[in-house]
This record gives C-alpha cells, sequence and structure tokens, in this order.
C-alpha cells in the first residue's frame, strides 16, 4: 500500500515508524523544514500508553530522557507558596519535553518511511482506486490512502471533512510556549484575571545548563482566536507583551526572552470534535483528530491513536474500508477524555475566588487522589490489542 502521511509531529512519525516497518510504502511530507523542536513536556499515563511505548521500542529512549517531573509550585506575585501540586499529577508517569519526543520518533522511523520536509498538500481528489493528491512544491502523485497527521489545524481535515470551524471549537484561552532565562523548577504563578504563567521542566540533574539552554516557559491568558492573525508572528509577540504587560514577580524578564526565542509559539486553545475519524480513503491521527490543547492526553492519545491505526491496517490485510472503521470504533471511547475538559480554567482561573478553588483542591491529597485515580481507570488504563506488528 502507498500511504501519505501529512505532519511529521507525534503522530506522523509514530504512525510512520509502524507502517513502513510493516510492509507500508510510506512517505511523510512535512511543512517545517525539519523536525519541529520545541514545546513543554508532554506525558504519558497508565497502563495503555506504556504498553503502547514498549510495544514501539522506545520506552527506554523515552526514559533516559524524561524530565526531572518536579512538584508544581503555584505561588502568589510575591513568590508565597499557595499550593503544592504534585510531579505526578501534572507529568504523569513518564514525562519528556515534546521536541525530545518528536527527536526519538523521528529517528526511529526514519529507515522506514520517506520524509519529505518543506512541502505541504494543496488538495486532495478521491477516486475508487485512489487519491490523487496535489503538492506545493512537487508533482502530484497518486497514494491508496491519505492520513492527517497535521495536528489542531489540519489541512487534510480542511480538504476531506470541510473547514477548521465545523471541527475546531475555541475555548477562550490563548497559550504561548517559548524558550525561558529563568532557572526555576516547576514553579507557576496564576494572576487574578484569567492569566498565568509556568516554568519549570528539563531533564534529571540538568536544570541549569551549562551551555546556557533553559527550559522553555508556558503562558496561558484568557483571549479568543480573533484576537490575532495565524500568521503574523510579530503581532502575535505583541499580543503576548500585552497580555502581561505591568504584572511583577519573574514575567517581565520571561516574557524578554521569550519574545527574542527563536521556537516562540503561540495558537488558541482548542478542542476538536470529529462526528468520525475517517472518510473515505482518508484517516485522521492526533490532533487533527481528537485534540484538546494542554489536556494532558494529546500526547498519549496520539501514539494509542497510530498505534491502533496501523494495527488494524495490517490486521485487514489490504482491507481499509474494514481497518478504518474498526479504528473509528476502538478510538472513539479512548478520545472520550479529549471532547470535555478546558485547560485554561485549571491554569489560568479568571478569578481570586476561582483560584482558591482551585489551590484548595490541590492541596486536598484524598480529592487529588480520587483525580489521578479516575484518570487512570477511565482515561488510561484500557486494554489495546496486540496486533503483533514488527
Ligand atoms: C511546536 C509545537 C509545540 C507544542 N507544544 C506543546 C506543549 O507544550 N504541550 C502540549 O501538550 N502539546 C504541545 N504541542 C502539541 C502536541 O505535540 C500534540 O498535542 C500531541 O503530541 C499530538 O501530536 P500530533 O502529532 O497530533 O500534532 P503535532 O505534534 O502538533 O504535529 C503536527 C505536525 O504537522 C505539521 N503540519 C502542520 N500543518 C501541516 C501541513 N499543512 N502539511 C504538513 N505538515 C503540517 C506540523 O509542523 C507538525 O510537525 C506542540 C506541538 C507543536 C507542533
Amino acid at each position: 500500500m502507498r500511504i501519505l502521511i501529512s505532519g511529521a509531529g507525534i503522530a506522523g512519525a509514530a504512525l510512520a515508524g509502524w507502517l513502513g516497518r510493516n510492509g507500508c510504502d510510506v512517505t511523510v511530507v512535512e511543512k517545517a523544514s525539519r523536525i519541529r523542536p520545541g514545546g513543554q513536556a508532554v506525558d504519558f499515563k497508565g497502563r495503555t500508553h506504556r504498553t503502547v511505548l514498549e510495544r514501539m521500542g522506545v520506552y527506554d529512549d523515552i526514559r533516559a530522557q524524561q524530565t526531572s517531573r518536579t512538584d508544581w509550585r503555584i505561588v502568589d506575585e510575591s513568590d508565597r507558596v499557595q499550593a503544592v501540586i504534585p510531579g505526578e499529577f501534572i507529568g504523569g508517569d513518564l514525562e519528556i519535553l515534546r521536541g525530545d519526543l518528536a527527536g526519538i520518533l523521528h529517528r526511529r522511523s526514519a529507515a522506514d518511511a520517506n520524509y519529505v520536509f518543506g512541502d505541504e498538500i494543496t488538495a486532495l481528489t478521491e477516486s475508487t482506486s485512489g487519491v490523487e493528491v496535489g503538492f506545493a512544491g512537487r508533482p502530484a502523485a497518486r497514494f491508496d490512502l491519505v492520513i492527517g497527521a497535521d495536528g489542531v489545524h489540519s489541512a487534510v481535515r480542511r480538504a476531506a471533512f470541510g473547514p477548521e470551524s465545523d471541527h475546531v471549537h475555541p475555548l477562550g484561552y490563548v497559550y504561548a510556549v517559548a524558550g525561558g532565562a529563568v532557572d526555576l523548577s516547576g514553579l507557576e504563578t496564576s494572576l487574578p484575571d484569567g492569566r498565568a504563567v509556568a516554568y519549570g521542566y528539563s531533564r534529571p540533574g540538568r536544570l541549569a545548563l551549562a551551555g546556557g539552554q533553559k527550559a522553555p516557559s508556558l503562558f496561558v491568558f484568557a483571549a479568543d482566536p480573533g484576537d490575532y492573525d495565524r500568521r503574523d508572528v510579530d503581532a502575535q509577540r505583541r499580543l503576548l507583551r500585552a497580555a502581561f504587560e505591568g504584572v511583577g514577580w519573574r514575567v517581565p524578564e520571561m516574557i524578554a526572552a521569550a519574545v527574542e526565542a527563536s521556537d516562540f509559539y503561540l495558537d488558541a486553545l482548542t478542542r476538536t470534535r470529529m462526528h468520525s475519524f475517517t472518510r473515505g480513503r482518508v484517516a485522521l491521527v492526533g490532533d487533527a483528530g481528537y485534540g484538546n490543547t494542554l489536556g494532558g492526553f494529546g500526547t498519549g492519545l496520539a501514539l494509542v491513536g497510530a498505534y491502533i491505526l496501523a494495527g488494524e491496517l495490517t490486521a485487514a490485510r489490504g482491507d481499509h474500508a474494514a481497518a478504518f472503521a474498526a479504528y473509528d470504533r476502538r478510538m472513539r471511547p479512548l478520545t472520550k477524555v479529549a471532547r470535555s475538559g478546558n485547560a485554561g480554567r485549571f491554569l489560568a482561573p479568571g478569578s481570586d475566588r476561582a483560584i482558591r478553588r482551585r489551590n484548595r483542591t490541590f492541596t486536598n491529597r484524598a480529592m487529588l487522589g480520587t483525580m489521578m485515580w479516575m484518570t487512570e481507570r477511565f482515561a488510561t488504563d484500557r486494554t489495546v490489542p496486540d496486533y503483533r506488528m514488527a
């Protein structure tokens, strides 16, 4: 089977490895000129994630580069500690910087797929025998299947399922992630009017790296996607500056570093809801189909989704319709966790009262224990089939 994957992020690289190793001719087209670095820490929780990582053969590589998963201290603007969120709640069982994970997955799949950087699809035309794909920078080509692993703003989803606004719902917050300059670990401050800054994440023993490399900062604030232009990064830097204007604590230093950083990234918090993750010869995997920004499940879901999609395609031996139907059916309950929840409310509560309520939750061990148990029980403790793939 000739399969095109759009997007070489977490889902795309994972899927490329599985399909390439199991007999498919895989091309991955990535808009960026290389594997995109950057991002905050992402994490894995529970039995399902661990099983998939072990079957992929990347569990030990991830462990070798995991972050120190420190507790988060929530402080006020005078640095007084208001609550401590345990590292295992924020960072799951295994936590790694997103950019490091993307590197591991790419290295693991590089020999199994043909990676094309700096290009993107412009059109999809499906017939009974395949999909004709137009590209921005190369001649059109024909594939048996096309997979959208191109993230929240998926071009494949737009081409095959209709406009983004039909599927992607803004949650009322914007986030920015960028390289930082303050050597602190797992510290967050919440400002009463729906703004929050977090700082932290490093690999064990490498908090203040000799080379000057610092962990990225995360900024979250209440705003709408209409407040900025997705293509105008300078305007986004100005938006971030304006959102934290006049804030004390270490914020001026962090903002100054963030707006200068080459890995500056700003986007709306959104939730993606699809009636089906497949249509004809096209399927969506990862954030393109079931994203919920900063919800804490996106990366695990992307890897589980890639595993199940590849497994069903391998098991169906060329019957893509049967494989896609099974993928849809299996992913539906797993993705329930992404169809609700808004991390903005947790990270940047909009009032003093809401902040106090959030902090009380995290100082109550029993409540925290219940939340962690429920997460594991209902979201990440599911049995996935053993597809016996290479
Ligand atoms: C730079 C960056 C930083 C991130 N930071 C965080 C973070 O701090 N915390 C967090 O929880 N999640 C973060 N994420 C999202 C996180 O990676 C995903 O939620 C999750 O891992 C699922 O991954 P995915 O592969 O579906 O999407 P992504 O990891 O977003 O990968 C999508 C890939 O598709 C590429 N792409 C986009 N459009 C096209 C196109 N038209 N054609 C070809 N390729 C395209 C992108 O360049 C990217 O490489 C970040 C994503 C990126 C790209």
